[in-house]
């Protein structure tokens, strides 16, 4: 590690026409954070992923990766600085098989990419991730819950040093909904990764995480604890109808 952040985001606005969708937005990732992201309906947080992924091209600030300046570099070469992500609505090739799906990312990440002995291959990787018996199942068949899983799978077997989850909780039961929490942390401490998660479920996220970032309107309110940041009185307001609790 050369001294830099992981990843860096400075000033990062997106506009769409009119809307500021994310309004100069500052944060720093440093090795083995665990971070999420909250924030009302609209506030931003897919948006700045995007950015953050180079799926979106910033209308304004700076993204850096380990130093380097990243803005509008296209995904693969935020992929190359190790970046990974998964999406709200779960990208896995249907009609390939749950082995198969693991075996792209595989090939994505090449063989240059050293790896944590959890990520040397694709059974490796299915024990992680818990899906070793529907290795041969189509992913169209497994859960939508399993199905999230693979999709992080899919994005451990690029080898990623930063792994950027949207929603990965979403519609699934109180029981899952645990254990994917269990699974982030462990993936983080096992594999010494930094790990961003934006999720609806706020109760969950802010007892797993450290940090945690909050975003309203396009803007960062808040980035701290989850005891600092339930106790600031601009998330309070924010969230005023929304469920907001103290963390265990
Ligand atoms: N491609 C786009 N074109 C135009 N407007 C967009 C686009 N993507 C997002 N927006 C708008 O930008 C704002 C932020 O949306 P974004 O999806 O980032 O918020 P969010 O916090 O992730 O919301 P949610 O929690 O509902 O997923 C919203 O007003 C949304 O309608």
């Amino acid at each position: 590690m050369n001294g830099h952040p992981l990843l860096e985001a400075r000033e990062v606005s997106v506009r769409f026409g009119g809307l500021v969708a994310v309004d100069q937005v500052s944060a720093a990732f440093a090795p083995g954070e665990l971070v999420g992201i909250i924030g009302p309906n609209g506030a931003g947080k897919t948006t700045f992923f995007n950015a953050l992924s180079g799926v979106v091209e910033p209308t304004g600030g700076e993204l850096y990766a380990g130093g380097q300046r990243l803005t509008g570099a296209k995904p693969h070469r935020y992929a190359q600085h190790g970046v990974a992500r998964t999406f709200q609505t779960p990208r896995v090739f249907a009609e390939l098989s749950v082995a198969a799906n693991i075996d792209f990312g595989l090939q994505f990440a090449g063989r240059h990419r050293t790896a944590s002995w959890l990520l040397k291959d694709e059974a490796s990787i299915l024990n992680l991730i818990g899906l070793q018996a529907q290795a041969d199942l189509p992913a169209a068949a497994i859960t939508p819950s399993q199905q999230r899983l693979l999709e992080i799978g899919m994005a451990l077997a690029t080898r990623p040093k930063l792994l950027l989850l949207d929603e990965v909780a979403a519609g699934l039961t109180e029981s899952e909904v645990d254990a994917m929490a269990q699974l982030i942390r462990r993936l983080r401490d096992e594999l010494d990764l930094t790990v961003i998660w934006i999720e609806h479920a706020v109760t969950t996220l802010l007892r797993y995480v450290e940090r945690v970032i909050v975003l309203h309107q396009g803007r960062k309110i808040a980035d701290g604890t989850p005891a600092e940041v339930v106790r600031n009185a601009e998330v309070i307001e924010a969230y005023l109808g929304d469920e907001m609790v103290e963390p265990a």
